[in-house]
């Protein structure tokens, strides 16, 4: 049955990467079940290869589901067309990790955002008198239209990306470890950005990260990921102070902290975790 409240739903999910030549196809994902309601965020958090990114790509339509369904706003796109994957488009877009490559180094600022508009039928006289607009939005200088991305710092070109996303007025936001590359503090000028964006318009973000202190800043709900698999979810709060799985203790035990007392704490905690999951195997 499906939920309205639901905007994106994932269900039973699996991906397999097929293999070639000596190397097997491989399971990246299975049995992966979550929902995202509109203006809400779902963080996906795991380590180096768990399978964060491809579950993005899945929904992006960028890896092929072996299994499973996604929905969006009640309709399969699991194998979505070419031609519905334009119309989507509008809906979902992303924003990757690195800001120097994600930008067409030789298109100019005012033509990187107006691009997604044109796509969808906008004229480019239209969709560039909508890129003032946009700059502001994302608290860029209102004459860095005619400017190259090489003429902006990597918080400046995070900003560029994200203004490129919000244009067509999507409903979701996949974030691919958007703010990964940037120094801490440009981190917590874009997070501040994104959560202000959705306040404003009640787009929905699946935002993928390895960092914890990340995760529980930006997130209403969270996805722990480990081998492909689900080991637990829920709300943010719950799963970053109280985790349930020892995969997760240990994920959050191995994030580093600012504060050396807390440091000091967790490598205690960690130790001891340790030794007690040795001694339940014995
Ligand atoms: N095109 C591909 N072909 C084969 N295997 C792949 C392909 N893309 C990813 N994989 C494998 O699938 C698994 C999941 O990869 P994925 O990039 O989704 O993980 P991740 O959690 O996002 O990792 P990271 O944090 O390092 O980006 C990894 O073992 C990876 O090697």
């Amino acid at each position: 049955m499906t939920n309205t409240n639901r905007l994106l739903e994932v269900e039973k999910l699996a991906v397999e990467y097929p293999g070639h030549g000596r190397k097997p196809a491989f399971k990246a994902l299975e049995e992966i079940s979550f929902a995202i309601r509109q203006g809400e965020t779902l963080g996906l958090v795991g380590e180096s290869g768990s399978g964060k990114t491809t579950i993005g790509r899945a929904i992006l339509g960028l890896a092929k589901p072996t299994a499973g369904h996604i929905r969006f706003d009640g309709k399969d796109i699991t194998h979505a067309s070419r031609h519905d994957r334009r119309a989507l488009s509008r809906d979902i877009q992303v924003v990757f990790q690195d800001p120097y490559t994600s930008l067409n180094p030789s298109m100019t600022v005012e033509d990187i955002l107006s691009e997604p508009l044109t796509i969808q039928g906008t004229t480019k006289k239209d969709a560039l008198a909508r890129v003032r607009g946009l700059l502001d939005r994302v608290h860029l200088p209102a004459n860095s239209g005619g400017r190259l991305p090489r003429e902006f710092s990597g918080g400046q070109r995070q900003r560029i990306a994200i203004a490129r996303a919000i244009a067509v007025k999507p409903r979701l936001i996949v974030c691919d470890e958007p703010v990964s590359a940037l120094d801490l503090t440009t981190q917590a000028t874009v997070l501040d950005l994104l959560v202000e964006i959705q306040e404003a318009t009640k787009v929905a973000y699946l935002f993928v990260s390895h960092d914890l202190s990340v995760i529980r800043h930006i997130s209403h709900n969270v996805i722990v990921l480990y081998k492909g698999h689900i080991v637990e979810k829920g709300r943010a709060a719950q799963v970053t102070s109280q985790p349930a799985h020892p995969y997760t203790q240990r994920l959050f035990m191995s994030a580093p902290v600012p504060n050396p007392a807390q440091q000091r704490e967790r490598r205690e905690a960690r130790r001891q975790l340790v030794t007690a999951t040795a001694e339940q195997a014995a």
